[in-house]
């Protein structure tokens, strides 16, 4: 079996009395798109949170290419690109500023930074954009600035929680697509944290989360099929219905 780009064993977190994921085991192969879909509530933060390494696991395990995250942190989130729910961008510097700093922060040095920098913008069509202020950007064009950012230490895994909160449907549509061909083209392994059914393209792979726990993890034709579903919408609905029930 080759190396999962994402491999997540016996996971389990809590804030208090109770757990907000539970056992929670998974892997991703290199350059697959997983979804991991779940309502309001769902556990997907939290899990994203354990991932990136801002909350630490009490019990389970997260590698990342294969390196042990507890063991060797800084190894393994070398491996990973990271956009938050929340914009982290200095408004006030320009596009390209911002990137540069992160690009420092990696210890890239300033010249191949700047090709990195140019390769990036230019795959998500923001190349004349550079010497713009983030603060004059539309949301949807400081998404893509966050997913250059990501993207410029040539992470094998990008991880992205509810990536398009807060965006209108065309701008919605354009970073789903730039992901998704991301995925495609460069072969990097992607996890998509979503409560969306319409960001999940019909050959992702999809893990369904609902109160802490996994419902069902496959491509979307084998979790429709499982549920005698016709479609992944009314898939979703059906195993979130099952636990309420
Ligand atoms: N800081 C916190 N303190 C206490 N409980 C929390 C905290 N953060 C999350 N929770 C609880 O943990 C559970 C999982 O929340 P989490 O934010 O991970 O879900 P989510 O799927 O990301 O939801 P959303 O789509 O609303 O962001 C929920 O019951 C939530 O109320």
């Amino acid at each position: 079996m080759t190396e999962s780009a994402l491999e997540i064993d016996g996971l389990s977190y809590g804030y208090g009395r109770g757990f907000a994921i539970e056992d929670i085991s998974f892997r991703i192969g290199q350059g697959e798109f997983t979804a991991l879909l779940g309502p309001n509530g769902a556990g997907k933060t939290t899990l994203f949170s354990l991932i990136t390494r801002l909350f630490e696991a009490p019990r389970g395990k997260i590698s990342v290419c294969g390196i042990n995250l507890r063991e060797r942190p800084t190894k393994a989130l070398a491996h990973m690109g990271v956009v938050f729910q929340q914009p982290t961008l200095d408004l006030d510097l320009t596009v390209r500023q911002n990137l540069h700093y992160f690009a420092s922060l990696h210890g890239i040095g300033r010249r191949d930074a700047a090709d990195r920098i140019d390769e990036a913008l230019e795959r998500l069509d923001m190349g004349e954009r550079d010497k713009e202020k983030v603060r004059q950007l539309n949301g949807g064009h400081r998404r893509r600035v966050e997913l250059a950012r990501a993207l410029l230490h040539r992470p094998d895994l990008l991880v992205l929680d509810e990536p398009t909160v807060g965006l209108d449907v065309p701008a919605r549509r354009g970073i789903v697509e730039h992901v998704h061909d991301l995925c495609r083209t460069q072969g990097m392994a992607v996890l998509w944290a979503t409560h969306l059914i319409d960001e999940v393209y019909p050959d992702d792979r999809v893990v369904v989360i609902h109160k802490g726990h996994i419902l069902a993890d496959g491509s979307v034709a084998e979790v429709n099929q499982n549920n005698s579903s016709a479609n992944l919408t009314q898939t979703f609905h059906r195993l979130i219905n099952q636990v309420a029930a």
